[in-house]
C-alpha cells in the first residue's frame, strides 16, 4: 500500500514509518520539521517538506496515489495550547480538516488518527479509562484532538472515508526530545546523564500509563485492518512518577535524590487506560517499562557520544 504519514519525521511518526517500510509498504512523509527532525527520516521513504495547514497541499502531494493517511502531525504541547489556543486549533483542527478535504477531493479511502488518551477524557471518573468514558478535556489541546476525531467521524458519515482513531497514553521511547515538549522519561534520563537531579512536580504520587513507542507504531500498522474503531493504546498499567524515578535511578545506578518542586497546575492526578478493546483486536504491548527505559538509556548514551 502507499501510505502518507504526516508528522513522519517526528518522534512517534518516524517509528511508524520504519514499521511500515519494514512491512513492505510504500511511504510518503509530510513534515514541516518544526518539531520533527531530518535525522529521523527513513531513507526509503519519500520526504515532502510542508505543512498540514497549507491550502495548496495537493500541489506538493499526489493524493490520488495515496491509499491511507496516517495522521500524526500536530501541535502536541499541552502548555503551549493553553498559552496560544488559536495556534493549537489552527494546526490540530484546521490542519486535520485540510487533510480530510484533500482525502475527500482525491478519494483517499482511510485515515488513521493519533488522538490522546491522556488529554481527551479529562479527570477520570473511573479507572482504568475505557473508550466510552465521558469526554471532558482540560486543555485546548485535548479539545482540538477531540475535534479532529469528530471531523473524521463526520467525513465517514458524509463521504464514507474509513477511519481508525487511536487514543495514546503517555508514549515514550527513542527519539523523544528531552528538551522538547513532553516526556518525563526522557527528561529524567537526560538530567541524570548530565549530572542534574530530576525534578518531580508535586509529591510524585500522580500516575500515568507509559507505553513504548514501537508498540504504538505496531498498533498503527495493525490499524490498517481495523475499520471505523476508536481504540485506546496504552499498557493498562499505572505507574507513579516516584516509581518511575526509582526504575530509572536503578537502571543508571543513580544514588542521589530527586528534587521535589511545586505541582504542575491543571494536570490529572491519576490516569491509565483500559486496553481490552485493543487486545480484542489482536494488539498488546510487548515491551515493559523496565526494558523500554533500558532502550531509551542506551539510545541517549549513544546520542551523547
Ligand atoms: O520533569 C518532569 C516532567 C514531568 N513530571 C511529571 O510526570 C508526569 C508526566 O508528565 P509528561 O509531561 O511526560 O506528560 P503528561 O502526563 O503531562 O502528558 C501530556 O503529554 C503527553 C506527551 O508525552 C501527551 O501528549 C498527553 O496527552 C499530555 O497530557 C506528570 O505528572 C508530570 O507532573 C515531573 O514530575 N517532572
Amino acid at each position: 500500500m502507499k501510505i502518507l504519514v504526516t508528522g513522519g519525521a517526528g518522534f512517534i511518526g518516524s517509528h511508524i514509518v520504519d514499521e511500515l517500510i519494514k512491512n513492505g509498504h510504500e511511504v510518503v512523509i509530510l513534515d514541516n520539521l518544526v518539531t520533527g527532525n531530518k535525522n529521523n527520516i527513513n531513507p526509503k521513504a519519500e520526504f515532502v517538506e510542508g505543512d498540514i495547514t497549507n491550502k495548496n497541499l495537493d500541489e506538493k502531494i499526489d493524493f490520488q496515489d495515496i491509499d491511507v493517511v496516517i495522521h500524526q502531525a500536530a501541535q502536541i504541547n499541552v502548555r503551549k495550547s493553553v498559552e496560544d489556543p488559536i495556534y493549537d486549533g489552527d494546526v490540530n483542527v484546521l490542519g486535520t480538516l485540510n487533510i480530510l478535504e484533500n482525502m475527500r477531493r482525491y478519494d483517499v479511502k482511510k485515515i488513521i488518527y493519533a488522538s490522546s488518551g491522556g488529554a481527551v477524557y479529562g479527570e477520570p471518573e473511573y479507572l482504568p479509562v475505557d473508550e466510552n468514558h465521558p469526554i471532558a478535556p482540560l486543555s485546548p489541546y485535548g479539545l482540538s484532538k477531540y475535534c479532529g476525531e469528530e471531523y473524521i467521524k463526520l467525513y465517514n458519515r458524509l463521504y464514507g472515508i474509513e477511519y481508525c482513531i487511536l487514543r495514546y497514553s503517555n508514549v515514550y521511547g527513542e527519539r523523544q526530545d528531552p528538551r522538547g515538549e513532553a516526556g518525563v522519561i526522557s527528561i529524567f534520563i537526560d538530567r541524570i546523564l548530565n549530572n542534574k537531579n530530576p525534578i518531580i512536580f508535586g509529591d510524585g504520587n500522580q500516575t500515568r500509563d507509559f507505553v513504548y513507542v514501537k508498540d504504538v507504531a505496531r498498533a498503527n500498522l495493525m490499524a490498517l485492518d481495523w475499520k471505523n474503531e476508536i481504540v485506546n493504546i496504552g499498557t493498562g498499567k499505572e505507574t507513579s512518577v516516584n516509581e518511575l524515578f526509582k526504575i530509572i535511578a536503578d537502571e543508571l545506578n543513580y544514588e542521589d535524590k530527586p528534587i521535589y518542586d511545586k505541582p504542575r497546575e491543571g494536570e490529572v492526578r491519576r490516569i491509565y487506560l483500559d486496553i481490552k478493546k485493543a487486545e480484542m483486536l489482536g494488539w498488546k504491548p510487548e515491551v515493559d517499562l523496565k526494558e523500554g527505559i533500558k532502550r531509551v538509556v542506551n539510545w541517549m548514551k549513544q546520542m551523547q557520544g
